[in-house]
């Protein structure tokens, strides 16, 4: 009997193992082909990945490689029916320190061109180029989360303001570092972190003296919506929290994101023309009927089988 037992349980653990490892090759099979230098791709939940600044040594300083990966992550990101949601972080001591500065030498400060007009003509393009690696972020259809621990500097604030929510660890920093080394930030901190903060004069302080701004004042200017105690807590917030925003219908999601950016950049009137144009189709829809009836049933959304989007 305790034989029979034993053996029953052994069964039931090969069993549970068998389930595991299938589960496990196909969230690996899911990522595979997201193989990159610099930054690291993996689920950590049902539709979620996770997208990691992957140069821990040098501080995930973005150098030339990262910034090219980025635009090809984030387009296949986008054209990626089996993930819904992203979270972005750092590996290591911190999220990033910014653009790598040795290497910018190389690639920003020595233009080719035969006279100073093809040489800004070049720098002009470069500068789009890097431009495009955070445009990327704003045009994935899918929510991204930015999760900083520790430094967030330069080109790091450049990042997380294409983010769609950001959350830190509460020994997070953020610093807009480029008067520092004699530039005017031209990847898009200008553009996106008024729209964000919300006070011109913390703003261009922030711009103008280059100063850290802690975990508490980055939550209280809006920069950031939550604070975590570590970067154990907050990574598990943001998986969290993705996955709840994976569980929905992906139509109604990704839609809310191409409309909340429409609105940002356009006035109510056109915001509000865009909406009903976009809706006219959306609305047919078997979402709706489905989150409709599960409401009805008083059930929650991840009990609903959405289509792939
Ligand atoms: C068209 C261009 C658009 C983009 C513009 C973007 C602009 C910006 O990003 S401006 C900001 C530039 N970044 C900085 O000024 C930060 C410089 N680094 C630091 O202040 C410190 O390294 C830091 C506080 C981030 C970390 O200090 P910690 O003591 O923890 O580490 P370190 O020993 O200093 O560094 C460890 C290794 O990482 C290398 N490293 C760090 N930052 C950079 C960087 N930005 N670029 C290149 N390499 C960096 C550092 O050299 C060390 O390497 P190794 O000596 O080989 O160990």
């Amino acid at each position: 009997m305790a034989g029979l037992l034993v053996g029953g349980a052994r069964r039931s653990c090969r069993g549970l193992f068998q389930t595991l490892q299938i589960g496990i090759r196909t969230m690996s099979a899911a990522v595979a082909s997201y193989d990159f230098e610099t930054l690291h791709v993996s689920q950590p939940r049902d539709s979620v990945l996770h997208v990691e600044l992957n140069r821990p040594n040098k501080r995930n300083a973005m150098n030339h490689t990262l910034w090219r990966e980025m635009v090809e992550c984030f387009n296949k990101i986008t054209h990626d029916t089996d993930h819904r949601v992203v979270v972005v972080s750092g590996a290591g001591k911190m999220f990033t320190a910014g653009i790598d500065l040795m290497d910018m030498a190389g690639q920003v400060l020595q233009p080719t061109g035969d006279d100073t007009a093809r040489k800004a003509w070049h720098i002009r393009n470069k500068i789009l180029q890097y431009q495009e690696s955070f445009n990327v972020i704003e045009k994935c259809p899918k929510p991204v989360i930015a999760a900083v621990h520790n430094a967030c500097i330069g080109g790091g604030v450049d990042l997380i303001t294409a983010c769609d929510i950001r959350l830190c660890s509460q020994d997070a920093w953020f610093q807009v570092k480029e008067v520092d080394i004699g530039m005017a930030a031209d990847v898009g901190t200008l553009q996106r972190l008024p729209k964000i903060i919300g006070s011109a004069s913390l703003m261009s302080e922030l711009v103008y003296t280059a100063r850290q701004l802690m975990a508490d004042e980055a939550l209280s200017c809006g920069l950031v919506s939550r604070v975590f105690e570590d970067k154990e807590a907050m990574l598990e917030g943001a998986f969290e929290m993705a996955s709840e925003i994976a569980s929905k219908s992906p139509l109604a999601v990704q839609g809310t994101k191409l409309n909340l950016i429409y609105s940002r950049d356009h006035p109510v009137k056109d915001g509000l023309n865009y909406i009903a144009t976009w809706n006219m189709s959306m609305l047919q829809t078997d979402d709706l009927i489905k989150s409709a009836q599960a409401a009805m049933e008083k059930k929650s959304p991840k009990d609903v089988p959405y289509s792939k989007l």
